[in-house]
């Protein structure tokens, strides 16, 4: 992106749609000094609040509300910041934005895309590139523990901790580029330095990260289950009992929304995305286009879910209906991974035991017995093992990175343990490696990386 195109000012409501105490109208760009001025017919010092009108064209009041300048580079984005907060009322804050738009025309000023003061305060090196992630994942966060994690993250708990990785491997690396000028101190090199013990000590420390990276993926996106049984074997008595007092905060996000089939519940802070597969059973004779979508549905989250809870009704065990009915969705369900599968079987609470040559934990839903397992299970099924104190929030691209960081050092190791080592290999690996850990904060990234990451953000953030 050209230094020419990252000045136009941009402009946002920078507050949640809908009604609201406050709402905020930013601006990022240059040149806001003046802007300041004619918005509010005052001239606005530097990061001190300033009570007055926000003026129209005709110089009549929009609004009465704070304005707040701060000018670069000590702002959000590291450009003039111009703040407006005035009454959280839909109209006058587009009211605002026009008025803004149309006062820094001159100026170039346009509409903020999703994301853009983020990415700006990332260009201007504000923020890292895994801080700017940790900025939307913060917003997203849909418990406590997810949040919590994030502002570690947003705070630079894990770009610390991949900044001190690298360091490390830098200065391995300038030690063996070094020696490579001086092929007859070649031979020597890889023990006098140390470097295979350097080499594994670093690789113990990615090798801990990447764990605490998993645990934070797993805080971010949750566990997918999936609740499989057939009616009446007490699908939504078992979710309203797991949810219970642990009902995720509620999001308007695509995917941990609460509705009649899917709800999010948390166990031991991790977001738990539970879909119900009402229909299941009717696949063969559904008798409209609706309902075949809907069982459609159902295989599509079943195919795609992290772990199946396949539940049976001891109460019915005995019914021949019930079992041959078990036996089909068994029969469906077992081309899953059968590690993913769960076997569940309710109503523990009547007395009946586990049927012989069965496997599988026995609760009940009506009175809460077993459940304590279930949600160990499930949390042991995700691979959590993490205190939530320790975690920050980390995405699926830095569990790869960190992979990929991993395997390059391994493949470094191997160089290392041959007999007549080549240094050159060595060195490359190492390169590689270094590669791959700077993706995560940024400094080593492709420009759609950039796109797709920002592009997911919210309007005025
Ligand atoms: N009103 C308002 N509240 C907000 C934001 C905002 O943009 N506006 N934020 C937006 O996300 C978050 C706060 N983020 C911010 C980050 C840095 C700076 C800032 O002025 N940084 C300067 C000075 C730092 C200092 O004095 O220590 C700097 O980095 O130089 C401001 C807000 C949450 N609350
Ligand atoms: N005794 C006993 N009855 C239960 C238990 N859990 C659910 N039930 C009863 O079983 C019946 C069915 O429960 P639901 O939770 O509606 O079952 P479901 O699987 O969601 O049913 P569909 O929505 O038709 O798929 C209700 O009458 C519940 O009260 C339990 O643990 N013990
Ligand atoms: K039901």
């Amino acid at each position: 992106m050209s230094l020419a195109r990252h000045l136009d000012p941009i402009v946002a409501i920078a507050t949640a749609p809908g009604r609201g105490a406050v709402g905020i109208v930013r601006v990022s760009g240059r040149g806001l000094v003046a802007l300041g001025q004619t918005l509010t017919g005052a001239t606005l010092q530097p990061r001190r609040a300033h009570y007055g009108p926000f003026l129209a064209a005709d110089g009549q009041p929009i609004d009465h509300g704070l304005a707040l300048y701060f000018p670069a580079p000590h702002s959000y984005t590291g450009e003039d910041v111009l703040e407006l907060q005035a009454h959280g009322g839909p109209v006058v804050l587009q009211l605002l934005l026009a008025r803004c738009l149309e006062v820094g025309t001159h100026l170039g000023m346009r509409l903020a895309e999703p994301g853009e003061f983020t990415q700006r305060a990332f260009l201007n090196d504000k923020l890292d590139l895994a801080q700017a992630e940790a900025v939307a994942d913060l917003i997203d966060a849909s418990t406590e523990a997810a949040a919590r994690s994030a502002s570690r993250s947003l705070a630079g708990a894990f770009s610390h901790e991949i900044d001190a990785l690298a360091e490390r491997i830098v200065t391995l690396r300038m030690l063996v580029e070094a020696t490579l000028d001086f092929p007859e101190e070649e031979i020597d090199f890889l023990e006098a330095a140390d470097a295979r013990g350097k080499l594994a000590a670093i690789q113990a420390a990615v090798a801990g990260v990447l764990a605490r990276a998993r645990q934070g993926a797993l805080l971010r996106e949750g566990l997918r289950v999936v609740l499989a049984g057939q009616p009446n074997v007490g699908k939504s008595s078992l979710l309203n009992a797991l949810a219970g007092a642990e009902l995720a905060i509620v999001t308007p996000i695509a995917g941990t929304t609460r509705d009649r089939v899917s709800e999010t519940i948390q166990i031991e802070g991790v977001p738990i995305h539970i879909t119900d597969t009402a229909g299941l059973r009717d696949d063969a004779d559904a008798s409209d286009e609706v309902e075949r979508i809907g069982v459609a549905r159902s295989w599509e989250s079943i195919a795609s879910a992290d772990a199946i809870v396949f539940l049976h009704d001891l109460t019915r065990w005995d019914d021949p209906d019930y079992q041959a009915a078990d036996a089909v969705i068994a029969q469906r369900l077992g081309v899953a991974d059968p590690a993913r599968l769960l076997q569940v079987f309710n109503k523990a609470d009547s007395g009946r035991p586990l049927p012989p040559g069965r496997d599988g934990l026995c609760l009940s839903a009506r009175t809460g017995e077993g459940l304590e397992a279930l949600r160990h299970a499930l949390l042991a099924r995700a691979g959590w093992q993490a205190a939530p104190e320790g975690v920050f929030i980390a995405r699926t691209r830095h569990v790869q990175a960190l992979r990929l960081t991993a395997e390059h050092l391994a493949q470094a190791a191997d160089h290392a343990a041959q007999a007549d080592a080549a240094l050159d290999l060595f060195a490359e690996e190492l390169r590689l490696a270094h590669q791959a850990l700077q993706q995560i904060t940024g400094k080593f990234s492709a420009d759609d990386l950039l796109g797709e990451i920002f592009g997911r953000f919210c309007i005025g953030k």
